[in-house]
């Protein structure tokens, strides 16, 4: 019965042995097209940044020098790219897909973008003659690379049917939400959901700690009960270690919010807690957060100091003696002498006027300082 299907898997994969192209060796591209390698498909790789490509090159991947050298070489093409931007310049710019498309090849998008995206890019392949398929992905690095990914694919169903091996691959569920738009709008509702949660999921661990409570408790506590997820329970730990590499970073998340409240504006529908978790998602960006795990906007609960940019301002160049006049009031902290080299664990001491200390410590992103520990009275 096992050797009956994997023979079936076999036959299945030998289908579409013709190589497949993936555009978008970022954090989910590079996880996706290594587990199709891993998984016996011939995969010619793009990447904007070549360099990204030399990992897969190692495990056996041929590399492309343009999208469109991609879609030459093979029946299917697929891209995961960071944004609607991003998306579109694969498609439409010199070197891009529009170059090579034609009939009998398939484009298959599985970035996260609006339906408007989506239905440009479609409308311009179908036009040379290709075939389109919208599939973004919920589901992060790990599901990725573990090919556990939930595929929400929409457009021409004969090119779903003959991906279907590679989704296999990818995902361990793969739906068909039938014209192009409903996949990109599924991915969107879907993410505007884990946005909000997990703002409220960070509020709840910064009253839990504010009010005297263990948040390492609270994590227990949810666990047990109706709103277990496997979100709190993945980022939670990390969370109160103000750990935050990322998985996917605050800056798509932010990008999906934005994305969400404008398919919330086109069908007059009123999201009040999506707009509060957007504007958070989008103080943490510019805080220079943006890079780091979505997860990090804990720290925009954690420190409510009147204004984060300012913070990081000053936060690049900290010395020891940096003093300020008011605690409430950072970005008026005025750095007096020349920062010292810093190194994970340095803590650097803040004189703030009105007897206060804090101290800060250099803890997460390139150019971001953590505010951390108690003001304490000297
Ligand atoms: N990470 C996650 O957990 C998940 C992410 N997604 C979605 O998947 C997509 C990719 O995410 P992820 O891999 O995390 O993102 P990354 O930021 O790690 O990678 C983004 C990719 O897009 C490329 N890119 C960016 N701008 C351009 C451009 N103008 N032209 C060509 N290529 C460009 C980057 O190339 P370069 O290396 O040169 O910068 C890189 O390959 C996003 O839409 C995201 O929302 C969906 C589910 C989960
Ligand atoms: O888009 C992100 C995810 O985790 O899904």
């Amino acid at each position: 019965m096992q050797l009956e299907l994997l023979r079936e898997s076999v036959k299945k994969i030998k289908k579409i042995m013709e190589e497949i192209g993936f555009l978008g060796m970022g954090i989910m591209g590079k996880a996706m097209a290594m587990n199709l390698l891993r998984n016996g498909f011939k995969v010619t790789v793009w990447n904007r940044t070549l360099s990204k490509c030399d990992e897969l090159k190692e495990h056996g991947a041929s590399v492309g020098e343009s999208p469109a050298a991609v879609v030459k070489k093979c029946k299917y093409t697929i891209g995961m790219l960071s944004d609607p931007p991003a998306a579109l310049s694969v498609v439409f710019d010199k070197g891009g897909i529009l170059e090579e498309i034609s009939s009998r090849k398939g484009y298959i998008d599985m970035s996260t973008v609006d339906a408007e995206t989506s239905s440009k890019i479609s409308e311009a392949v179908i036009a040379k003659g290709g075939s389109f398929l919208e599939a973004p992905v919920s589901g992060s690095k790990k599901p990725a690379e573990d090919g556990q990914l939930v595929i929400l694919a929409a457009g021409e169903k004969g090119l779903y049917e003959k991906i279907v091996p590679a989704f296999d691959v990818l995902g361990k569920k793969s739906f068909f939400l039938g014209e192009v738009g409903n996949g990109a709008k599924m991915k969107l509702v879907v993410n505007m959901i884990m946005g909000s949660m997990m703002n409220a999921f960070s509020e709840g661990l910064v009253l839990a700690d504010k009010s005297g409570l263990s948040p390492k408790t609270l994590l227990d506590v949810l666990d047990l009960g109706a709103i277990a997820n496997p979100m709190f329970k993945m980022k939670g730990p990390s969370m109160i270690q103000n750990s935050y590499s990322p998985a996917f970073p605050l800056k798509h998340q932010q990008k999906d919010m934005r994305l969400a409240l404008a398919l919330g504006d086109e069908n007059a529908v009123s999201m009040p807690v999506a707009a509060a978790a957007n504007e958070a998602f989008k103080k943490a960006r510019s805080a220079g957060l943006g890079d780091l795990d979505f997860s990090a906007v804990y720290e925009i609960f954690k420190f409510s100091l009147t204004t984060t940019t300012n913070v990081k301002q000053v936060l690049r160049s900290p010395s020891p003696a940096t003093t300020c006049s008011k605690l409430t009031a950072p970005h008026l902290l005025q750095t007096t002498t020349k920062p010292p080299p810093l190194s994970l664990n340095s803590r650097i001491p803040i004189t703030i006027s009105d007897n206060h200390s804090l101290s800060l410590s250099p803890a997460i992103g390139d150019d971001y300082l953590r505010l951390s520990g108690e003001t304490a009275t000297q």
